[in-house]
């Protein structure tokens, strides 16, 4: 596949090197100096976005009108999702989001909802979510946290939203911590006066996140409509 990267920061040289592994060719890379570019008549299968939450929509319709399928894991910029599921959808293109492409992190949301389930009428347990981060992450907290925060109050009736580090009754806490190179982890806890349940994720690398990008795209690469990373793995799932 010919593939463009929308965005050549930690992300774009870590699918870099996977998508050459896995025998695909780079032929377009856009960071912050490019400020207008084509994506016309250059043969691009696939494009790739992982670059900033104000830059994520003009990328990634910018792909839409050049009929370019799309992969976007760019964080912090979902207030304009539905927008972009309609501008995909009246151009005919091809779209994929994930909050987070590793596939533990997949499997992990899958038990995340699971455990939600089997916890919704448990009234003496507090539910609360933590994600740690590396100190240059622009948006707290991570979409990956807002995922699964989404996913509890999907099924929790309590449970109406989300609040950064302080939250009422009927919402989750989510604490952001940032430390220095930790790629990404997540924690969501259940707490009683008896005991606690905890389960948890953590990435050692961005390995993981740039190989599922580069699968999602591989998977895309002749589709249309918009897809989820559920889709992409949905042969696991069954
Ligand atoms: N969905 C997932 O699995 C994952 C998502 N992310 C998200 O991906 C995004 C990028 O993460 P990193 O690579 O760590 O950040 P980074 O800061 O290393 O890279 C972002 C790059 O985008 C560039 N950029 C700025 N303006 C641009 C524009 N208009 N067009 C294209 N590129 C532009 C920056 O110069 C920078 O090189 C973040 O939103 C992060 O939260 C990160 C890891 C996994
Ligand atoms: O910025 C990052 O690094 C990451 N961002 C994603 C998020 O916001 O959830 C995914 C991953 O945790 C790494």
């Amino acid at each position: 596949m010919k593939i463009a990267l929308l965005g050549y920061g930690r992300m774009g040289q870590a699918i870099e090197s996977i998508a050459i592994e896995r025998g695909h060719e780079i032929i377009l890379k856009i960071d912050k100096n490019i400020e207008s570019y084509s994506l016309e008549e250059i043969g691009i299968d696939v494009a790739i976005d992982f670059s900033i939450p104000d830059a994520a929509f003009k990328n990634i319709t910018s792909c839409f009108k050049a009929g370019i399928p799309v992969v976007s894991g760019t964080t912090g910029w979902l207030d304009k999702y539905d927008e972009a599921v309609e501008m995909c959808n009246d151009n005919d293109a091809a779209f994929i989001y994930a909050s987070n492409f590793s596939l533990g992190v997949n499997i992990f949301f899958e038990l995340n909802k699971k455990l939600a389930g089997m916890m919704k009428n448990l009234e003496e347990y507090g539910v609360e979510i933590e994600e740690i981060h590396h100190t240059k992450k622009l948006d707290a907290p991570s979409g990956t946290a807002i995922s699964l925060a989404e996913q509890i109050i999907d099924v929790n009736e309590r449970k109406k939203g989300w609040h950064l580090e302080t939250a009422n009754d009927n919402e989750i806490p989510v604490f952001a911590k940032r430390i220095e190179d930790v790629p990404g982890t997540h924690t969501v806890s259940y707490t009683s006066r008896i005991d606690d349940i905890e389960i948890m994720h953590t990435a050692h690398s961005r390995e993981g996140f740039a190989k599922g990008a580069v699968v999602a795209a591989e998977w895309l690469k002749d589709k249309k409509g918009v897809h989820t990373m559920k889709d992409v793995l949905s042969s696991l799932f069954e």
